[in-house]
């Protein structure tokens, strides 16, 4: 694909709230079908990076451009607007339009968009058309939000952490709908706390920390990036024998059970094996996702990076 026609690219996006860094330098970009997950603890700068992209907040420096043109403030060309759909807070409806009201709207707004019928349906909510958004459950609001933001058919669909409250069933479908979206074609930024929900949905993770990118990679490229591997075995081996194997960072026991995490899990292995071959129930696996993004985010030389 032409690299001007890319949905969406991001340049050195920096923004400031008085003392508070809260972007910098964020740069990323996004290919047609692609599923992008921006990952990151509270008030990493998720919601930020995305009303950035909207040109709903000014930045005070860097550059977005949608479908290969560059924004000036808020999109406004009417043209961009039909490629785009963006998931809103629940906040962001009325409260007292019911659920056909709600999609009737919405479908108004795009010239080629799902007819209102068929945006209930997208949301799983034909039982519950002419109830008030107000009276849905969480789930439920969920879900229509999410169908609305699908009311143009969108190229482009921005989700500021989509499953917020879903019941796991409702995340799970949630997830499916994204992936048939992804097979048309469509592009999808999605902001979330979930590990994994990003290890489940993404082609790539970006990992947010105060407000910067500090891991950007498919799940099994971010989970490569970890230096450390998990070892699990039955031995007899005392505590201080094993500390003592190369490459062994820390060891811990639950009943049976020994687990070591080491930065070189093929050393650690051999020694072991050379030392105890009566060892049992051996593996070794790399360090889960979530384990990778606490690491990722807790360390101390990120943080030393941050503060210089
Ligand atoms: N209008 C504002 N004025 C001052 N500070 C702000 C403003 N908006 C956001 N912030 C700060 O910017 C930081 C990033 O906020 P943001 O909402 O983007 O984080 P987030 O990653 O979306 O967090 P969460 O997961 O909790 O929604 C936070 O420290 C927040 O307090």
């Amino acid at each position: 694909m032409d690299e001007q026609s890319l949905p969406l690219q991001v340049r050195k996006l920096s923004k400031r709230y008085a003392a508070k860094t809260v972007l910098v330098d964020v740069t990323m970009e996004l290919t047609a079908g692609e599923i992008l997950c921006i990952l990151g603890p509270n008030g990493a700068g998720k919601t930020t990076l995305i009303s950035a992209v909207l040109g709903l907040i000014k930045v005070d420096s860097g550059e977005v451009s949608l479908f290969g043109q560059v924004q000036e403030g808020l999109v406004r060309s009417p043209k961009l607007r039909q490629k785009l759909g963006v998931m809103m807070q629940i906040g962001s409806l009325s409260a007292n339009l019911t659920v056909l009201e709600q999609c009737d709207l919405f479908s108004s707004y795009y010239a080629n968009g799902y007819s209102p019928t068929e945006l209930v349906q997208l949301a799983g909510l034909e039982e519950h058309s002419h109830q008030r958004f107000g009276r849905l459950s969480g789930g439920q609001k969920q879900r229509l939000l999410f169908a609305l933001a699908l009311a143009g058919k969108p190229q482009l669909l921005l989700l500021d952490e989509p499953t917020l409250g879903m019941d796991v069933e409702a995340r799970r479908n949630l997830w499916q709908q994204i992936r048939q979206l992804k097979q048309q074609g469509v592009a999808v930024v999605l902001t979330t706390h979930y590990l994994d929900e990003a290890e489940q949905l993404a082609d790539r993770i970006l990992v947010l920390h105060q407000g910067a990118i500090i891991a950007n990679g498919s799940p099994f490229e971010l989970k490569a990036l970890m230096h450390y591997k998990v070892i699990q075995c039955s031995s007899a081996l005392d505590d201080t024998t094993l500390r003592a194997l190369p490459a062994v960072l820390t060891l811990s026991r639950d009943n049976n059970t020994i687990t070591l995490h080491s930065s070189h899990a093929e050393q650690t292995v051999k020694a072991l094996l050379n030392q105890d071959s009566a060892v049992s129930q051996l593996e070794v696996r790399q360090v889960a996702l979530e384990q990778a993004f606490l690491q990722l985010t807790q360390s101390p030389a990120h943080d030393e990076e941050q503060a210089g």
